[in-house]
């Protein structure tokens, strides 16, 4: 066996930037240190809501070793009072300036020469607030009575509608109906909590060249948003993106503590660093969900959905900086309508200020993807009880056919494959799903509380077509370079940057696999804005679908140019060479071949007369269409009505993300996320109380599962490529935390039906599961 066959596409290969981790020797922001660099601290307000009457900064500029500090009004002079947000609704203040608008907000930056006395002088920063009524629901915003945003020409709380689909044919096929279901349900304000939180080091060279270290999920669009805002031209900017401990669309967001840095570094002439606390990440950067969804689904007696309508109250907090493609303010939430094919749908949307952090970023999910599948693997199930059918049965009827793709949904998606009936009954086999639901007749003749929980979701992964998708209008694209050296080795550099999901080791499997070298020996380099070519980087799933593509492009861009040296070597006309086996040889004489190896070095010293010497190609990509990963997820769990412990005893995932490229790394990566959906599902929530409290601004309130908690993830797939990607790859990264949620939530819910209890919000936690028992049996004692 070659080393291409040993770690070619489909094969388990070790993660190559491993070692590195295993070893602690990452490179991680905090880890950058020079000589003369200022550490810089934040100084946030106590109020969700006041106005600043002053700050004073003299008793903290008193403090040894600090340089500097710096406020909202010192930004404003200087023209860097404002931060565009990325989808381009709204603008966000970097430090408050006249009023703080939620708790913990940005209000001064300290400078000092240790991170010690940068944190002890921003306690002494005197702020004088007057505090003013806050607003902490956006059932309260709606109704305009405070109006919180006084720099708006609007003076309303309400920020945008939004709607997609044919709403009077909605309504009267819902009017027609059989019957319908109708239900709000709430995807909590949840937070990615990455364990690295956010952090940069900002620095001036003699030329008045900045270099940005940064913890970025998106190098290039922050260097073009950072010469927008400051005026630096974007040649005099490079941001490097080093090693990333987790980025779950946390890191994907400009936020005020870069702007600070970079006004510090350019102010003082030195190196600032600035690296956020726990209780900085959770308070103040991107939060993600907070959607109040009424969903009402209507269906025929046999339970053929006839239509589906969807109405969301949105909290985008303070500002509106969620992470959005400018054209899509609700993200991809169209494709609420799941896998199945209803006629009909309508969908709309009202996002609201609050006095709450802003944000709204895609938390392991493709924009609001989570958010939309949650609602419609809710719904169906609550229709599957209304019906009293069988949720797999109800399922299987109302599937978008194999044969129907490409499908267009009712709200306008073209979803390219899929398979949902096969992945489902693999899943049902694997599982066991009429063993189990034996048992749990069985149990329930008991009186014990069983639960068996579905969720058949379909994502929508990979943005953009660059017709549809931008941010801060720059298209959705993405780029690789490939380089062969003259020994067969290279480097790989494309415009995503890894946050933990091992592109070393994919990306060098994708390029190894077009041109029959081994990926071992093919350096994957990203994050760099000197070195990568220009992307929109990684975050939505969206690596494999497009930079993906654009490696294997390249690769065999730079295939056709080593074809012509190879036709050299072999003495034939190009026409008469085909690629074959991992190798170039002559149609038809198969014995007279030659190996990319052989063909790297001859581009070096003999590429053959009018042939181009070297071997390197880049590519830019921009997807026809969106990928459609899909997947069937089984939770089975026991409630204690005495307690409302819920115990996990099993939860199978069995997912399709097309062509696999690594299936270690895939199983990893639904590993991961199934731990996350599961915290979200039952322990993770950042409440506000009515004073507009953050309640959960540390892990001692915003609980991160380990692996003491975690169930024991079972893991299995099918395989339906996508038609139109070049090595029929979808994405995978964000499908466990979109498709889980729902299975476990059905799944308790399966549990407590014989009580009567239809549904509970996330996070089903005891205290919650326990009331919604006790409640229904008060219910059914007074009856
Ligand atoms: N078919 C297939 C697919 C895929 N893959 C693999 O897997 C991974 C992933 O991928 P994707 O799906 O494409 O994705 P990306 O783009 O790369 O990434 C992103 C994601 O990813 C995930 N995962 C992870 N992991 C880790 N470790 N860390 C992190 O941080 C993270 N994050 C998360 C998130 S959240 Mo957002 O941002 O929210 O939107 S989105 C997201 C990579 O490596 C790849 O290559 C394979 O193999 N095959
Ligand atoms: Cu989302």
């Amino acid at each position: 066996m070659t080393t291409t066959e040993k770690h070619a596409m489909g094969k388990g290969m070790k993660r190559k930037e491993d070692p590195r981790f295993l070893t602690g020797q990452g490179n991680y922001v905090d880890d950058l240190v020079i000589p003369g660099m200022l550490s810089m601290a934040i100084v946030h307000s106590p109020y969700p809501h006041a106005r600043i009457k002053s700050i004073d900064k003299t008793a903290a500029l008193a403090v040894p070793g600090v340089k500097a500090v710096i406020t909202g009004e010192d930004l404003v002079a200087a023209s860097l009072g404002w931060l565009p947000t990325f989808h381009g609704f709204d603008k966000q203040m970097v430090l408050a300036v006249g009023k703080v608008l939620f708790q913990h907000q940005e209000v001064a930056a300290v400078f000092a020469e240790s991170r010690e006395a940068a944190m002890d002088a921003a306690e002494l920063v005197e702020v004088d607030y007057e505090p003013l009524e806050p607003i902490s629901t956006p059932f309260d915003s709606m109704k305009d009575e405070v109006i919180l945003r006084d720099d708006r020409e609007t003076k309303t709380n309400h920020i945008y509608h939004w709607e997609s689909g044919q709403q009077d044919e909605t309504e009267a096929a819902l009017a027609e109906a059989d019957v319908t279901i109708t239900e709000r349900v709430y995807a909590p304000r949840c937070h990615p909590a990455p364990l690295e939180p956010c952090g940069c080091v900002a620095q001036f060279d003699a030329m008045g060249r900045l270099t940005f270290w940064v913890t970025s999920q998106a190098p290039h669009v922050y260097r073009t948003a950072i010469s927008l805002v400051t005026g630096i031209p974007e040649d005099k900017i490079r941001v490097v993106a080093p090693d990333i401990g987790g980025g779950f669309g946390n890191k994907v967001p400009v936020y005020p503590g870069y702007v600070c840095a970079i006004v510090g570094a350019l102010i003082l002439k030195t190196p600032v660093k600035w690296i956020e606390t726990r209780t900085e990440n959770l308070t103040t950067t991107g939060f993600a969900r907070d959607y109040h969804m009424d969903v009402t689904i209507g269906a025929k007696k046999d339970g053929t959905v006839t239509a589906l309508k969807v109405k969301t109250v949105a909290d985008h907090g303070a500002f509106d900086a969620a992470a959005d493609p400018t054209q899509y303010p609700a993200g991809m939430f169209g494709i609420v309508t799941g896998s199945y094919d209803f006629p009909v749908a309508f969908t709309e949307l009202d996002a609201y200020f609050t006095n709450k952090a802003p944000g709204g970023v895609a938390y392991r999910c493709s924009f609001r993807v989570t958010e939309a599948s949650y609602a419609i693997e809710r719904g169906m199930d609550l229709l599957a009880g209304e019906l009293k059918m069988d949720p797999v049965d109800l399922r299987k009827k109302n599937f978008v056919q194999k044969e129907a793709f490409p499908y267009k949904s009712a709200l306008g998606f073209t979803y390219d494959s899929g398979d949902y009936e096969g992945t489902l009954d693999h899943a049902l086999t694997l599982i066991g799903y009429d063993e189990l639901r034996k048992e749990q007749a069985e149990k329930r003749a008991r009186g014990e509380l069983m639960g068996i929980g579905i969720s058949t979701f379909t994502e929508v992964v990979g943005a953009g077509p660059s017709k549809h998708f931008d941010i801060l209008g720059i298209k959705m694209f993405d780029s690789a370079e490939v380089r062969i050296h003259p020994t067969g080795t290279g480097i790989v550099r494309a415009g995503t940057k890894s946050q933990g999901q091992g592109h070393e080791t994919t990306w060098a499997q994708i390029v190894a696999e077009e041109l029959g070298l081994d990926p071992e020996n093919l350096l994957v380099e990203e994050g760099d804005t000197d070195t990568a070519p220009y992307g929109l980087g990684t975050y939505a799933s969206r690596s494999t679908p497009v930079a993906g593509a654009a490696l294997a492009l390249a690769a065999r861009r730079v295939r056709e140019k080593a074809k012509k040296v190879a036709a050299h070597l072999l003495e034939a006309a190009e026409d008469d060479v085909e690629w074959k086996d991992y190798k170039f040889s002559i149609m038809g004489a198969p014995e007279k071949s030659v190996t990319m190896k052989e063909v790297a070095f001859a581009a070096y010293t003999n590429p053959g007369e009018g042939n181009e010497p070297g071997l390197e190609a880049s590519l830019y990509y921009d997807p026809p269409n969106m990928t459609f990963p899909h997947g069937t997820y089984i939770a089975v769990v026991d409630v204690d009505a005495e307690t409302g412990e819920v115990k996990v005893r099993r939860f199978l995932a069995v997912d399709d993300c097309g062509t696999i490229i690594n299936p270690v790394i895939v199983q990893g990566q639904v590993h991961g996320g199934l731990t996350e959906g599961f915290a979200i599902a039952f322990m993770q929530e950042i409440p506000y109380d009515a004073q507009g409290n953050n309640m959960a601004p540390n892990f001692m309130e915003y609980l991160v599962p380990t692996a003491v908690e975690s169930p024991v993830w079972e893991t299995g797939h099918t395989v339906t490529p996508s038609p139109h990607h070049p090595i029929g790859a979808k994405g995978v990264g964000e499908s466990p935390n979109v498709g889980s949620p729902a299975a476990f939530v059905n799944a308790v819910m399966d549990a407590l039906s014989p009580l009567g209890v239809k549904h509970i919000d996330m996070p089903l936690t005891r205290e919650k599961v326990w009331q919604a028992v006790r409640d229904a049996q008060g219910a059914a004692a007074s009856d």
